[in-house]
């Protein structure tokens, strides 16, 4: 079998907050499978963004093992791990956190250039997602002239512009009105399948968990597989 998008494996993470130790992971171990979409549900401080930024390479664990597409990051340096994120990590926050003076194909353009993209080949990617995202005619407005809505679906069209080997999102959809939220949340799903990605989703929405293939539950710093 092909390994999967996304191996977390018995990852600890603790914090010191003055006196007290605080182990908010302690042997989370999950895996992702390349385009399956995955809701990380749980209470409010249970960990799910600590996960995500362990996930991301964005911080290291005290313990356990990341793996994206079967590469380890475990002893890696940061200049690999950075590596390792531009070319295999996608990142979708409850803020869009769109470059405002750029336009919406400008801002899907960007990080492909970055990944060492041509700009014309970055600009035909661009306008093939935007159209995927419903966003056809929207390429050549500004972020501020956009919908929340809108902005998000630009937001989720970058992070899989260079497709990702794993999309993971904190809250996509935790801005938006319902309606509005499960529109986005369709154009994900249909787009990341389309490029095999696995997409890991924090939400506290429980609808839109239950649209997902399956659900895992963060609870004292470990998961288990959700009946939702
Ligand atoms: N850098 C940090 N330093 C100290 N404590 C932290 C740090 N980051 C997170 N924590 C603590 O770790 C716990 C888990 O936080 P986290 O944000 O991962 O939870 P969450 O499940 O994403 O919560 P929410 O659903 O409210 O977003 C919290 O108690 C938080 O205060």
């Amino acid at each position: 079998m092909s390994d999967p998008a996304l191996r977390l494996d018995g990852v600890i993470r603790t914090f010191r907050q003055g006196e007290r130790t605080l182990e908010v992971l302690r042997g989370a171990s999950l895996e992702v499978r390349t385009g399956e979409i995955v809701a990380l549900v749980g209470p409010s401080g249970a960990g799910k963004s600590t996960l995500l930024q362990i996930a991301g390479l964005l911080e290291k664990p005290d313990g356990g093992d990341v793996a994206i597409a079967g590469q380890s990051a475990a002893g890696l340096n940061d200049d690999r791990r950075t590596a390792m994120r531009r070319t295999l990590l996608g990142f979708v926050y409850q803020y869009h956190h769109l470059l405002p003076e750029f336009t919406a194909a400008e801002n899907v353009i960007l990080p492909q250039m970055i990944a060492g993209k041509s700009r014309k080949e970055a600009a035909v990617r661009a306008a093939e997602l935007l159209g995927q995202m419903g966003l056809a005619e929207r390429g050549d407005h500004r972020p501020a002239r956009l919908s929340g809505g809108e902005q998000q679906r630009v937001a989720i069209a970058r992070a899989l512009a260079n497709l990702p080997a794993v999309l993971l999102a904190d809250e996509p959809t935790g801005n938006l009105d319902p309606g509005t939220a499960g529109r986005v949340f369709d154009h994900l799903v249909e787009v990341a399948r389309a490029a095999g990605t696995g997409v890991l989703v924090a939400t506290h929405n429980l609808q839109l968990a239950r649209q997902m293939d399956r659900a895992v539950l963060m609870e004292d710093g470990v998961l288990r597989e959700a009946a939702l």
